[in-house]
């Protein structure tokens, strides 16, 4: 079984951790009964063997219990994986092997109360329903398979081997036969065990690797939407998102009919700052005098770079009288701006054209009157705004 090919993501090391802590999981999950059983033996047992040996029995069982599920607690609380470095799989094959072995010794008690009789018939009951029972709870540890039937039988055979052979080779052979079975039951188990785990961790596997694969996706996805709605530079809206937003914003206008403002702004000898700068320079000075822009205006206000060095403003439920303030605000914001990374003597004005933009023109139409008061604003030396009409 552990020849065969796993399926990618799952190595061999990820089955034998998960096994153990099913193993472990299961484990822990048989205390309460296996106290139960204690009970049982001395309510049974107690009336009719020696206290001494009831006593015994009773703690040896409960130092094999206790060190089971200490060892169970400890795989839980440090993880399988680094159970197994610590070489804690083996102490639990070592804990079943001692384990196996207490149920044999029980049985063998039980086989010689005298006045229940049918000596060997008894202990083979309980310690076939017993070994049967062991193989379900031990399915994902092979070795601890192996180590508990091992246990347990190893005190059936070390008390037929005592009898004549004459008398006792029945029991052998059937013993001999009920190992086969008992093996061959055990090795299926354990590889139907087996198969659930790696088919989970398969499972585990993919679902990870489908997070993963959506995130990269979704991300991509935010990357193409910034791509297609924003100016690369500035991280506005580009001219195609404006104008989709615009649309939104003019039925929403005719819904509650109210009126909006357009702003087209330009920054005044751009071209010089180009060359007396530099390129790199010029990128700075656009994406600062943005953010100056940008930090003027209301949250609901739509700021968009429309061209090289132009910006198209649209500020919803706005007349023209607070269009100005507006205006003047970003204006003033521009000619006194300053960063400690522009070169010294960079100074920068701006040129504002604003329209009025009543829901029921297009906005396009609204835009070129704005681009027509800026065409005013620069003609009458710069730095000013112009209104249209
Ligand atoms: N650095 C930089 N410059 C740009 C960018 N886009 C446009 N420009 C420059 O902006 C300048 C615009 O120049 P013009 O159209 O002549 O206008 P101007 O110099 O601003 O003069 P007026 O608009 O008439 O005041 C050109 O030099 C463009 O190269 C950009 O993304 N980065």
């Amino acid at each position: 079984m552990s020849h065969r090919l796993l399926p990618d993501g799952v190595s061999a090391q990820d089955v034998q951790a998960e096994c153990l802590n099913r193993m472990a999981r299961r484990e822990s999950t048989g205390l309460r009964s296996n106290v139960l059983g204690m009970l049982l033996v001395v309510v049974v047992l107690g009336p009719s063997l020696p206290t001494w040996l009831v006593g015994g029995f009773v703690l040896l069982r409960l130092a094999v219990l206790g060190f089971l599920q200490g060892l169970t607690r400890r795989i839980q609380r440090i993880g399988a994986a680094e159970a197994m470095a610590q070489g804690l799989d083996r102490k639990m094959v070592l804990g079943l092997s001692a384990s196996g072995l207490t149920w044999g010794l029980l049985a063998w008690m039980l086989a010689d109360i005298p006045r229940w009789g049918l000596p060997d018939q008894l202990m083979m009951m309980l310690l076939t329903v017993t070994s049967a029972m062991a193989l379900i709870v031990t399915a994902h540890l092979g070795r601890g398979m192996v180590a508990f039937n091992g246990g347990l039988w190893s005190v059936a055979l070390t008390r037929f081997l005592s009898e004549p052979l004459a008398t006792s080779w029945p029991l052998l052979v059937s013993l001999a036969v009920y190992m086969v079975v008992l093996w061959l039951f055990g090795r299926q188990l354990h590889a139907q065990a087996r198969e659930a785990v790696i088919a989970d961790l398969r499972n585990r596997h993919l679902a990870a690797a489908l997070e993963d694969s959506n995130a990269q996706l979704q991300q991509a996805l935010d990357q193409a939407m910034a791509l297609a709605t924003k100016d690369p530079l500035t991280q506005v809206l580009n001219r195609r998102a404006f104008l989709e937003r615009a649309h939104l914003e003019a039925a929403a206008m005719q819904r509650e009919n109210t009126t909006a403002s357009l702003l087209l702004l330009d920054l005044d000898h751009f071209k010089a700052v180009n060359d007396r700068h530099g390129h790199a320079t010029g990128d700075l000075v656009l994406q600062q005098a943005c953010a100056s822009v940008k930090a003027c205006l209301r949250e609901v206000d739509v700021l968009a770079r429309w061209g090289g060095e132009e910006f198209l403003l649209l500020l919803p439920r706005t007349e023209l009288a607070g269009a100005l303030q507006v205006a003047e605000r970003i204006r003033t914001s521009l000619e006194r701006a300053q960063h400690p990374d522009w070169p010294a003597g960079l100074a920068l004005t701006a040129s504002i054209g604003i329209a009025p933009w009543p829901a029921a023109l297009p906005v396009e139409q609204a835009i070129s009157l704005a681009d027509k008061a800026l065409y005013r604003a620069k003609g009458m030396g710069r730095n000013r705004i112009d209104i249209w009409p």
